[in-house]
């Protein structure tokens, strides 16, 4: 029978993941240019750790938080607010008994859209993936960020705008694999950020953090973490097709079904293949017949207390 371990984040851990230097240079720069009222912008392929850092850089400021994530359907007024439905008030007025009076009044609603009360209220808006928005949404970032001030454009306000709250603060998300036509459209936007590259977590930082979210011992992350570093390394070509996501997955599942990270066991070899294959394959476009060779061969390098 299987023996199932209850997964404990955080209970194999010393410290906190983001006291190791590769976060933390990274979140004090982050919160000065922050508090000096400056924008930041993570950058780097997916699954490097820019939405978890911006979150947490975000939440170090001690201002309620709100996130918002780019998209093609993320429209002005999804983000300023805008009227929706109506409110109705009837009164039936039958005081003097041969006189019925009916009073009607309908007015609109207004619904405040999450940048709206973020500006208002000073929040520090974390921005997902901003740069898959259209030019035409992200427009409107360019005043708050210059200006001060939120237009509320087609809104149907008396007011044409907002100030924007002295607490206010941004920090933004992209990958730059979906930049492609959208640089242009948006250089004016970029030109008002900070952007920082985020590189990816050196072995120790990725080992503490998949400790972490699967509280699986170091011994055991170690050895994961580092077999998809060099699998990275030999097939990757100039990417890094697996990123820390796979690493927190594999040792998610070999914890939780006590599978040992060793490379003779059928049940690693498994859990290697199903995670790797297909990524890689992909990655590797017609090469593909190697891959499975070098996973397995990777793969049965691990031995017992390696
Ligand atoms: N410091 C950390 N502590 C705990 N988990 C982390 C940390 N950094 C990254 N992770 C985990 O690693 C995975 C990838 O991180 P994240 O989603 O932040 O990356 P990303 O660069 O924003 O990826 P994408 O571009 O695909 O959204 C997530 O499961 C996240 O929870």
């Amino acid at each position: 029978m299987t023996r199932l371990n209850s997964r404990q984040p955080s209970s194999r851990t010393p410290g906190d993941v983001f006291d190791l230097p590769h976060f933390k240079s990274m979140i004090q720069r982050t919160l000065r240019y922050v508090s000096a009222g400056y924008p930041v912008h993570y950058t780097g392929p997916a699954g490097i750790g820019k939405t978890t850092l911006a979150l947490h850089t975000a939440e170090k400021r001690g201002r309620p938080v709100t996130v918002i994530t780019g998209s093609r359907d993320l429209s002005r007024e999804d983000l300023i607010g805008a009227y929706s439905g109506y409110s109705r008030k009837k009164l039936h007025d039958n005081f003097v008994r041969t006189v019925h009076k009916i009073e009607e009044n309908v007015s609109e609603n207004w619904v405040e859209g999450h940048l709206y009360k973020a500006v208002k209220e000073g929040h520090t808006l974390v921005y997902d993936e901003f740069t898959r928005s259209s030019p035409y949404t992200n427009n409107l970032f360019l005043s708050i960020l210059e200006e001060k001030v939120m237009p509320l454009y087609g809104a149907k306000r008396n007011e044409s705008h907002i100030r924007v709250h002295p607490e206010f603060r941004m920090l933004l998300t992209s990958n730059p694999s979906e930049y492609a036509g959208v640089y242009e459209t948006q250089d004016a936007l970029f030109d008002r950020l900070i952007t920082i590259p985020l590189e990816r977590m050196d072995v120790e930082t990725e080992t503490a953090v998949v400790m972490k979210r699967t509280g699986m011992k170091k011994e055991g992350a170690v050895k994961i973490v580092s077999l998809i570093k060099r699998v990275n390394e030999q097939l990757g070509g100039s990417g890094s097709p697996l990123s820390i996501r796979t690493s927190i997955m594999m040792a998610d599942i070999a914890y939780q079904h006590a599978i040992p990270i060793e490379g003779s066991h059928p049940a690693f070899q498994h859990l290697c293949l199903d995670f790797m294959m297909f990524p890689l394959q992909l990655q590797a476009g017609e090469q593909t017949n190697n891959v499975e060779a070098l996973i397995l061969n990777e793969c049965r390098n691990i031995k017992e207390g390696s």
